[in-house]
Parts: structure tokens; C-alpha cells; sequence
């Protein structure tokens, strides 16, 4: 008799984990407490941030890298916020640079996590959909994920002049294939640590994380992103935010 095959042992479930960014200062938003820690509706930029997080179904832990003097104040505001117990947030310190915090928050992650997301603090109110579908498109197999948007804006590349001064224009890239890169971004965990390793550790830094990936030569694609999923940066942006903010309540109101 031909004996029956044994089933299959279904793949180890990989758990995909947020590391939020949230240590710098703030500094292009004026003087006052860490960005992360400035409110928006009332509640701390970082809160709004977190909640983005764990509103995607698949993220089961998010790691808050905060600023390394206020662990225990980021700690306290997370456990007065009323965050779903369902999800486990851990508080680490975080860097001088965000490359450093990001490695730091990656540091943290238990070794079951093969899936990982970079979201900035400071883009609180992204929305759940994009960031479900750049869990999903890593869970689809890519190695490293972005979302972004097409630019409305004509992009010169210049000289730079540090003193204020007309800066020549040595180029004008062809605005339709540019794109703005936003977060978070998603990640094969091995892949986004051997870039932190090798590249970060060469003091060879990138604006965002995808960029360090790149210098791997590891393939990274964009999917679409989210209007709302803006970066607070300049005063400007807060105030937007907070329009932003008040028509979202207005909507839930009814
Ligand atoms: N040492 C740093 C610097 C930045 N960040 C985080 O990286 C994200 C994106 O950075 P950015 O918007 O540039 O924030 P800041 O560095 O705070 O801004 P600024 O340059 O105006 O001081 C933010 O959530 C910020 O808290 C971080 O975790 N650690
Ligand atoms: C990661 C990022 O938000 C992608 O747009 C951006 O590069 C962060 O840049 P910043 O210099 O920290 O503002």
C-alpha cells in the first residue's frame, strides 16, 4: 500500500514590525519640544504616527525610537494614549542621525520579524491603506518597497550656493519619471540590515532608507503613495495637518 504523504509543514508565519523614527529635533520647525512630541489635534505627533502603525492588521510590533534623553517621557505618553494591547510597542533610544536611529530600532526587533517597515513620526497621517499595501507588496516578494508621488513641480538641479546667492542650473531631469518618496518604507528585514551594515557603517549616508538599499543593488519599487501621507517639516506643514486633521474628524463626526 502506497503510504499516505504527510502534509506539508506550512511556512513559519513572518511577522512584519514598524520602526518609527521619531528622535529628531524638529529644528526646521521652530524652536519648542522634539517634533515627535509637538502636538497635532491636541495629541502628540507620535501618537497619531503609532496608531497609523498598528491600524494595519499585519504589523504586530512597532519599535518608537525616541529621543535618547526622553525614553521614559515617549514611554509614559504611549501608555496614557489608549494603544490596543493587541500590539506590542516597544521604546528604544534613539541617534544623532536618522540612519542611526533607524539602526537602532532595528537592533530591537525579535528574531522572528522578517518583514519590516520605516515609517517617520513625523508623517502622522498616513493613511492605513498605504501602508497595507507596502506590507503587501514586500509580502509579495520585493525586497524593498517605497511609496511615493509624481511631482507637480519642475525640478532644476543646481550648483549649490551656501551663501544665498544665484546658484547655476547645470540640469532640468525629466519630471515624469521623478518621483517624491515617502514612508514607510518596507523591507526584507536581512536585506535593510545588511544596507544599515555595510553602507551606514561606511558613513556612506542616504536621506531615506531605500537609498541604502540601492547601493546594495538590491532592486527597490515604488508604489503609490498618499497625499495625506505628507512630512511635517516647516511650520506650513503643521497647519495642513491640522486642516487635514479637523475635516477627518469632521467626517467621522457624521
Ligand atoms: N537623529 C534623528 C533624526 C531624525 N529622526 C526622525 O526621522 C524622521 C524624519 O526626519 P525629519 O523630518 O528630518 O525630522 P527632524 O530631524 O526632527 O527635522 P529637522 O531636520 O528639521 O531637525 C522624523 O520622524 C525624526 O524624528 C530620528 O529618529 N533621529
Ligand atoms: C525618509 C524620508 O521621509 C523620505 O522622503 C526623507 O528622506 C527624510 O528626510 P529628512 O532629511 O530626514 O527630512
Amino acid at each position: 500500500m502506497t503510504p499516505t504523504p504527510l502534509p506539508a509543514t506550512p511556512p513559519a508565519p513572518r511577522a512584519v514590525a514598524a520602526v518609527i523614527p521619531a528622535a529628531g529635533r524638529g529644528v526646521r520647525l521652530g524652536p519648542g519640544a522634539p517634533k515627535a512630541l509637538r502636538t497635532l489635534g491636541g495629541i502628540p505627533i507620535l501618537v497619531h504616527a503609532v496608531r497609523a502603525l498598528i491600524r494595519a492588521r499585519e504589523v504586530s510590533l512597532v519599535v518608537v525610537v525616541a529621543p535618547a534623553d526622553g525614553v521614559a517621557e515617549v514611554r509614559g505618553l504611549l501608555d496614557t494614549h489608549g494603544l490596543p494591547e493587541s500590539k506590542q510597542i516597544k521604546v528604544v533610544a534613539g541617534g544623532d542621525t536618522r540612519q542611526d536611529s533607524v539602526r537602532l530600532g532595528l537592533a530591537a526587533l525579535p528574531d522572528d520579524v522578517d518583514v519590516v517597515l520605516v515609517h517617520d513620526a513625523a508623517r502622522p497621517l498616513v493613511p492605513v491603506e498605504t501602508v497595507d499595501a507596502v506590507a503587501a507588496a514586500v509580502r509579495a516578494g520585493a525586497p524593498a518597497v517605497v511609496p511615493a508621488l509624481p511631482l507637480a513641480d519642475t525640478v532644476k538641479e543646481v550648483v549649490p550656493e551656501p551663501g544665498g546667492g544665484p546658484e547655476p542650473v547645470v540640469g532640468t531631469p525629466e519630471r515624469a519619471r521623478l518621483r517624491a518618496v515617502q514612508t514607510p518604507q518596507g523591507f526584507r528585514r536581512d536585506v535593510l540590515a545588511e544596507a544599515h551594515e555595510k553602507i551606514a557603517s561606511n558613513g556612506d549616508g542616504a536621506t531615506d532608507d531605500a537609498g541604502m538599499v540601492e547601493r546594495l543593488g538590491v532592486e527597490v519599487v515604488v508604489v503609490p503613495g498618499h497625499e495625506e501621507a505628507f512630512k511635517i517639516t516647516r511650520p506650513l506643514d503643521l497647519v495642513l495637518a491640522e486642516a487635514v486633521l479637523a475635516r477627518r474628524r469632521a467626517s467621522d463626526a457624521f
